[in-house]
């Protein structure tokens, strides 16, 4: 399988290639030359599949020989290892608890699988990788967490300055070691900015030898599509007839990874994007028009971004061209107040406790059953509340409970570098890790 740049300036490359870059070096992101669809033999066998061999029954499709079978099975294994259980709440409601990895967030999964496939095709590597991640908060703490103490990898976690939670930034400020983080004054979208003018910079990609942990890395997205295909073999066992995803959506790295589960031939009725007031994408989907825009900070903080990386894939999957597109996919925009009363809600109608991106996601869905057509959902449920446990606190009275693991953290000094939104510094910065 090749991998082509969004922006087609720089030549079809291989799949370790893909990712080892992270960006493609014209700023693109990497798309495989074709999203496979999968055998009647694997939809066969999907009923009985671990997440582990469904992560291995896709994945093998996109990397092709460049990995062993039996060591991407392995990788699989290990990257996989914790429960995505889909709880019931009513029948029309279903949600995806992504977040009983390590560090309680959906982001687990593709920071798992990308740190070992990382390390794997790094083996025989002697230069120090420098791996860059731009977060709203869970990136940054499921990055730090994957690729803590791996030898030959530094980590830089750029983040923004009083924008994450208490929990988010403890995760990724505590570690040491060979991971550093940045608090940049400014917004997500400006760390994105800082990271993917570096890749661009080939002055310094000549010194030092850098890759990305976003979801613009094929190989943090490709994982997020397992676990389409592990919420329907759960929906299934239960239910028949169409359901709908519903998506809290940031970078859009979730959403476009369903779109890669459906083109795969997964029977995905519907996608509904659910936005906070960052609703670019949104916009797009009513007006055709797309206007990246200044993030605005929400309480679903991890969802602040203001021009998302994945919408360049989004656009290649509909071939550019927004009808499509917008028979896909429905987009929605909520505010603080109405995530507030659906953090209520919830805990009120179905004593469950969902944390403040679920909440939007739960809103969505809700909007789409009533506006659009009234099938089944489900939401996935991207962070543990008690990542947000100030604001579900404050709402529901319900103090999600502090599992031992964070405990620890939180009662850690923060370490962190202040920077300015200031790519020369940022520059200094790294050139500085080179010696
Ligand atoms: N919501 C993200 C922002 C970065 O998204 P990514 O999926 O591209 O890494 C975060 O929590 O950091």
């Amino acid at each position: 399988m090749k991998y082509f740049s969004t922006n087609r300036q720089v030549p079809a490359t291989s799949f370790a290639h893909a990712v080892i870059e992270g960006l493609a070096a014209d700023k693109g992101l990497f798309m495989p030359e074709t999203i496979p669809a999968l055998s009647p033999d694997f939809f066969t066998k999907l009923p009985s599949l671990s997440l582990p061999e469904i992560g291995f029954e896709i994945a093998r499709n996109f990397v092709g020989d460049e990995i062993t079978e039996s060591d991407l099975r392995q990788i699989c294994e290990e990257a996989l290892n914790f429960e995505i259980p889909l709880n019931e709440l009513d029948a029309q409601t279903h949600i995806l608890e992504l977040f009983h990895g390590p560090t309680l967030a959906f982001k687990d999964v593709g920071a798992r699988f990308m740190s070992r496939i990382m390390s794997h095709l790094l083996k025989n590597e002697t230069k120090k990788v420098i791996v860059l991640a731009a977060t709203s908060g869970d990136t940054g703490s499921a990055v730090a967490q994957g690729f803590y103490q791996v030898p030959g990898v530094e980590v830089v976690v750029l983040y923004p300055s009083g924008k994450v939670s208490q929990v988010q930034e403890a995760q990724f400020c505590t570690l040491g070691k060979n991971i550093t983080a940045l608090e940049v004054t400014g917004t997500f979208d400006d760390c994105q900015r800082l990271v993917k003018t570096a890749f661009a910079d080939t002055a310094l990609r000549e010194k030092l030898y850098l890759t990305s942990a976003n979801s613009i890395n094929i190989a943090r997205l490709l994982p997020q599509s397992f676990y389409y295909f592990y919420a329907y073999q759960q929906f299934t066992k239960k239910y028949k007839g169409p359901f709908v995803f519903s998506i809290p959506s940031g970078n859009y790295g979730n959403l476009t990874a369903g779109l890669f589960s459906w083109k795969m031939g997964l029977p995905i009725h519907h996608f509904v994007a659910a936005s906070n007031a960052n609703d670019t994408v949104p916009v797009y989907l009513e007006t055709a028009h797309y206007t990246a825009k200044p993030s605005v900070s929400t309480l679903s903080s991890a969802m602040d971004v203001g021009d998302p990386s994945n919408f360049a894939r989004m656009r290649e999957i509909f071939g550019d061209s927004w009808e499509t597109m917008k028979q896909r996919i429905t987009g929605f925009r909520f505010s603080d107040a109405e995530t507030r009363k659906a953090i209520e809600e919830v805990y009120k109608t179905y004593n469950y406790l969902i944390d403040p991106h679920g909440a939007v996601g739960y809103l969505a869905l809700k909007k789409y059953q009533k506006e659009a057509e009234n099938v089944p959902g489900v939401v996935l449920a991207t962070a543990h509340p008690v990542k947000f446990s100030e604001s579900v606190t404050e709402v529901t009275g319900q103090q999600p409970p502090v599992p031992e693991s964070l405990a620890v953290l939180l009662d850690k000094p923060k370490k962190s570098i202040p920077l300015p939104d200031d790519y020369q510094l940022f520059k200094e910065f790294l050139l500085s890790k080179n010696s």
